[in-house]
């Protein structure tokens, strides 16, 4: 299995060019589903993820073709099949993101329940109920949601009891070819959700309210496929910019999207660093200096993200000062708090909240990945610990971060692969 040794570099410095969305990706590939006619997707980073998703549209009939450039083309012509099966869900729980468009457009869909990951149960509740009030007639089975529905689905007006991304993105998937109108209230509003719904409105969907709390959709009885580009990756560029934080460096983050990451844009700065952006670029410079604390709280978006939580938790390791950290999103997403200490941080743990108490330097060790965002921020705490630290289960990292240890080599990072 591979794995990543790190020895401590100098001050990143540079410029590291920004992948597509991995979490916009997943979504629209699924929406490919929705297309009768060939489907363009490009800016596709080229990550696990990404090859799963394919892997389960040609599992059920679709042709796909990747290439190296980052263009994915559908066909659905010849979908057949309505199963996502166990094997390939379990490693993917996006998988799930299947369900909404193979029900609305062929009226069945079998997807094994995606089950209880590092980070949380994160069960998929939110996204049966919308879909039966949407008429569908739905029975878990045996491992798998078993999804049916007689002629189209129905408009309805749903309210989601909390916020989600992934529920949001099948109900907007699924009501584009439904019947009549439907209305997502509390709906989730994360740029994801906007690239998502742009595709679909490009495709031909009738959709109003993306990236606010109430989403309006008309159904429209089909959907044609279209050439779309994925928006830059946020969570990527955020976690080049807390590497160059944490390393007192100065890098510029290019095909970046600024307007996509003002919660995080706003930490960094409380931490001493001059941000600087243009309509696709960051830049940051930490000017030499060490980062200062800063509390942090995940809420969903325009809420700082919990998907940075754990880089941001490795930049108050090193920080000067105390620092709180509170996860709301994930009942288990502290994982990589364990590994810090092993390096030598000083972090108290206590349900959802971590105490962080600023040090100088950490020790490289031989850390264990457990997921995807806990797995980049040992890569980051590597970058500037004594001596080498090597981080094992990188597959998590292969999921979510495009040629990671190039891209970290380009900016003066010490990052090789091992096999
Ligand atoms: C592929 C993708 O885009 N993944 C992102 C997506 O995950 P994902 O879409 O899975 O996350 P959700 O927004 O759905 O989860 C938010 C919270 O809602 C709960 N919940 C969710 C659905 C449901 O039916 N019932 C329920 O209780 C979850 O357990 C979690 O506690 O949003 C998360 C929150 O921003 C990010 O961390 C993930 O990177
Ligand atoms: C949690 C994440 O992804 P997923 O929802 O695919 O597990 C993530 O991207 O940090």
């Amino acid at each position: 299995m591979d794995k990543l040794e790190i020895t401590a570099s100098s001050a990143l410095a540079g410029s590291v060019v920004i992948s597509g969305a991995k979490n916009a990706a997943l979504p629209i590939l699924m929406a490919g589903v929705l297309a009768e006619t060939d489907f363009i997707v490009s800016n596709v980073p080229n990550l696990r993820d990404v090859n799963t998703s394919c892997e389960l549209l040609r599992c059920l009939g679709a042709k796909v073709t990747q290439s190296t450039s980052g263009r994915v083309c559908i066909s659905t012509d010849s979908l057949n099949e309505f199963c996502a099966p166990y094997d390939l869900v379990k490693t993917m729980r996006a998988s799930i993101l299947i369900l909404g468009p193979l029900l609305a457009r062929y009226g069945k869909a079998d997807v094994s329940l995606p089950g209880g990951c590092a980070i949380g149960a994160r069960p998929v509740n939110l996204h049966l109920q919308g879909l039966e009030q949407m008429g569908a007639h739905i029975e878990v089975k045996e491992g798998y949601i078993k999804a049916r529905v007689d002629g189209r689905l129905k408009g309805a007006h749903i309210f989601m009891d909390m916020v989600s991304v992934g529920a949001t993105e099948n109900l907007l998937m699924a009501a584009a070819l439904a019947d009549g109108v439907t209305v997502i209230e509390n709906a989730a509003r994360e740029p994801e959700i906007i690239d998502l719904a742009n595709c679909l409105i490009a495709m031909g969907a009738k959709i109003k309210g993306a990236g606010t709390d109430s989403i309006r959709i008309e159904g429209v009885e089909s959907l044609q496929g279209c050439e779309y580009r994925v928006m830059p990756d946020r969570i990527e560029t955020g976690s080049f910019l807390v590497a160059a934080a944490v390393t007192r460096g100065r890098i510029r983050c290019l095909d970046a999207d600024p307007s996509t990451l003002e919660a995080v844009l706003a930490k960094l700065e409380d931490t001493g660093a001059k941000i600087t952006t243009g309509k696709d670029w960051i830049e940051l410079d930490m000017q030499g200096k060490r980062p200062k604390a800063v509390n942090i709280k995940t809420v969903p978006y325009p809420g700082f993200p919990t998907d940075m939580q754990a880089q941001f938790c490795v930049l108050n390791v090193l920080a000067e000062g105390t620092a709180t950290i509170i996860e709301t999103i994930f009942e288990n997403r502290f994982m990589h708090v364990p590994e810090l200490i092993r390096m030598g941080a000083h972090m108290e743990l206590e349900g959802h909240t971590c105490v962080i108490q600023g040090i100088e330097k950490l020790n490289g060790a031989q850390v264990m990945a457990t997921d995807l965002r806990a797995s980049a921020s040992l890569v980051i705490a590597g970058l500037v610990a004594d001596g080498k630290t090597t981080v094992d289960r990188i597959y998590h990292l292969d999921r979510g971060y495009e040629h990671i240890e190039d891209k970290f080599k380009g900016l003066g990072g010490q990052v090789i692969r091992v096999q």
